[in-house]
């Protein structure tokens, strides 16, 4: 099992990435640094909209706007941003836009609205501007980003500002690493997916819509894996192992080598104490292990490998699966592949009194409101800790963790939350 485990941790780290465009990076994990090739600001620009010109350092700072002492200079041509401009001649101040590019011989800007007209006159007409220090208003070349220096290090998991940082560097694709491949494996007779045409007319009786399947994929999803998704599958084991031998087949790799399809096996339902566990009856006694540990939701858990691809099988209940979800294979998928973020963890008041069984981590579904100006972080629960309360888990925004052997919480305890 450990060595299954192992498998694709090694694999991400010694990945030397593949080349996405840089709009569809966002998620993913750099595999190299990104070196800045141009510095940023790749020139000198103005910050304001004003006149640039040369200023002499100021060796007092004036003490009121009266006492600014004021120089008139002769307007130069006007310096929209986008343009190569023109050298400053002495004495001279230019219009110049924010972002404009700062001309040779200027080093400071005015903004405007400290001229004397407070406007933009014509070129060759003059204008008062008060004395300045020189670099005011002045974006300096490389300022940001020195050209050669790591803009984003390797590992990283790529947000909207990393993205934002890599375009205006001038990259049009990014190296990432390769995302996990996770088969999701729903089962149970009752479970038909929405426009099931045997569900055409009305919701067969003792049959009900799939929840666990859009609610791994999505979370999967948003952890940066990529899901191969495998048809419901019906409660009997054969029907399940043969699915898993289509998808654990090896694929053939340009070096010679071969690796299974998919890096990871995660299963829902079939595990517990039933008639018709299909996920238990198939891969009881081969390298899986069936336990029960002291968590609610999430009690039943099946962990271990399937020739030789690591196998994850969730409690069928929609929570349970979730809980699952965050307390086992997120954290685990952010040590693998360095996506996606860990959970915000945070103290929080309760805001009403809470009762836990004995022996259980009980995890409760919360809303968490942060912090006010006089008020604490406070978090109350939404729904109740059974496993099936779907429209609850819509409504929270965080879990809340009771450790075992806590079985009585008053309101304004301190309890763990994680944020979702
Ligand atoms: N005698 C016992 N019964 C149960 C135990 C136990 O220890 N002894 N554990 C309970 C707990 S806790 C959980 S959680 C569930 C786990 O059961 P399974 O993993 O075997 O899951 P199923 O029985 O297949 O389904 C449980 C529940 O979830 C619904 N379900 C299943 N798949 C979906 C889906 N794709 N979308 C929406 N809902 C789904 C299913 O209809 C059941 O209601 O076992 C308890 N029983
Ligand atoms: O552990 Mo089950 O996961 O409570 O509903």
């Amino acid at each position: 099992m450990a060595k299954a485990w192992n498998g694709p941790d090694g694999a991400l780290k010694n990945d030397a990435g593949t080349r996405v465009v840089l709009t569809e990076a966002v998620g993913r994990v750099l595999a190299a640094e990104l070196l800045a090739p141009i510095d940023l600001p790749p020139f000198a620009n103005s910050q304001m909209d004003g006149f640039a010109l040369a200023a002499k350092p100021l060796y007092s700072q004036p003490k009121t706007v009266d006492s600014v002492k004021s120089t008139t200079f002769v307007v130069a041509a006007s310096i929209p941003a986008g343009t190569a401009p023109a050298p400053l001649a002495p004495g001279t101040a230019a219009p110049i836009m924010t972002g404009a590019m700062m001309p040779d011989g200027a080093n400071a800007v005015v903004p405007v609205e400290a001229a004397l007209p407070a406007v933009f006159p014509e070129a060759g007409e003059a204008v008062s501007l008060p004395e300045t220090q020189p670099g005011a208003f002045v974006r300096a070349q490389g300022s940001d980003l020195v050209r050669g220096s790591v803009a984003i290090t390797a590992g990283t998991l790529l947000n909207a500002a990393h993205i934002g940082l890599a375009s205006a560097l001038g990259a049009t694709t990014l190296l990432v690493r390769r995302q996990l491949r996770v088969l999701l494996v729903t089962t149970g007779d009752e479970v038909l997916l929405p426009g099931d045409p045997r569900a055409g007319d009305a919701l067969p009786a003792g049959k009900i819509f799939d929840a666990n399947m859009a609610l791994l994929r999505a979370n999967l999803m948003q952890s940066g894996v990529e899901v191969v998704v495998a048809p419901i599958v019906r409660d009997e084991p054969h029907a399940l192992l043969e699915l898993l031998d289509h998808y654990v087949i090896k694929e053939a790799l340009p070096d010679g080598a071969s690796r299974a399809a998919v890096d990871l096996i995660v299963t829902t339902g079939g595990i517990s104490a039933g008639a018709y566990e299909v996920v238990k009856q198939a891969l009881d006694g081969l390298e899986v292990e069936f336990v029960s540990v002291a968590l609610q939701p999430g009690g039943p858990q099946a962990l271990g490998s399937y020739k030789g691809v690591p196998f994850i099988g969730f409690p069928g209940n929609p929570v349970s699966g979730v809980v699952s979800f965050e307390l086992f294979l997120r954290p685990a998928l952010t040590a693998l592949s360095g996506a996606p973020a860990p959970r915000p963890r945070v103290l929080a008041t309760l805001a009403h009194a809470l009762t836990s069984p004995d022996g259980k981590h009980q995890i409760r579904r919360g809303v968490y409101t942060g912090p006010g100006f006089e008020s604490a972080a406070s978090v109350r629960e939404v729904g109740g800790p059974s496993s099936h309360l779907l429209g609850a888990l819509a409504q929270a925004n965080a879990l809340i963790h009771i450790p075992a052997g806590v079985t009585e919480l008053q309101a304004g305890a301190k309890v763990e939350v994680w944020l979702l």
